[in-house]
């Protein structure tokens, strides 16, 4: 529980907030914007190992000082499926999927969990989704995460195949789920789209313009988050 003044009124907020990025740059866009001096904002590190391993001991660490954490975000840039997330625009998720956690077979791709292990997919809490779409304009859907950044139009279609609900990829948010699940605590993913999946081109890449949007989309759900009822799913 924490207790912040505000233009003179005492404003609580319902739960601590952790913010795992991957990099510094996105640190540093979305820490000013979050208007709540209690929430961390951490650079986790780029892939979902790091990232999982990072936002664990964030965590851990908060806990065992008696200040844990209540919900973690994931947030970055991402590549946009086109034309359902275009660059620069923001998306949440209503999946957070490990896409590339398998196996290949000559039939095609496997997820772990048809070989009879864990888990693809963390969903983050339904009514935290609708708000944070409602208050930023980011569209809700499925984000992937995956391990080898997609380069060619043929694996973005594939993904799309096997995920028809994607909107973007990106490295960290399954790492991240999984470490916030471990801990039993909440989790939300939101990206702002820097360049589209498919072939690469680096030169088309537009991270400044995603990092003003995941700035912009920062401030706009600090109301939201500074009110969230965790019981409220
Ligand atoms: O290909 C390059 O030359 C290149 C140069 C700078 C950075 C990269 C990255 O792969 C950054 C990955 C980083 O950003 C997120 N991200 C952004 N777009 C995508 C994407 O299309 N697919 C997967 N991840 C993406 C990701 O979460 C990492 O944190 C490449």
């Amino acid at each position: 529980m924490v207790l912040q003044a505000e233009e003179g009124r005492l404003i609580t907020s319902a739960v601590r907030i952790l913010v795992a990025t991957a990099v510094p740059v996105e640190r540093d866009a979305v820490a000013p914007a979050l208007g709540l001096p209690d929430a961390e904002v951490i650079a986790a590190g780029v892939g979902p190992a790091l990232a999982a391993a990072s936002t664990a001991t964030a965590l851990t660490t908060a806990a065992l000082t008696g200040r844990p954490f209540g919900l973690v975000v994931s947030a970055g840039i991402a590549g946009g499926f086109a034309p359902h997330a275009p660059v620069g625009s923001l998306v949440v998720a209503d999946e957070i999927t490990a896409a590339d956690l398998g196996a290949e077979t000559p039939d095609g791709f496997l997820p772990v969990t048809d070989l009879g292990f864990g888990t693809i997919t963390h969903r983050p809490p339904e009514a935290l989704v609708r708000e944070v779409a409602a208050a930023t304009g980011a569209r809700p859907g499925a984000v992937l995460t995956v391990s080898t950044v997609t380069g060619t139009a043929a694996r973005a279609a594939r993904l799309r195949e096997r995920h028809p609900t994607a909107l973007a990829e990106a490295m960290e948010g399954f790492g991240v789920a999984e470490a916030a699940a471990a801990h039993g605590t909440p989790v939300l993913e939101l990206r702002a789209v820097s360049n589209p999946v498919g072939p690469r081109d680096r030169a088309a890449w537009r991270i400044g313009d995603a990092l003003a949007a995941l700035a912009e989309g920062f401030g706009k759900i600090t109301p939201v988050l500074r009110s969230w009822n965790p019981h409220d799913r």
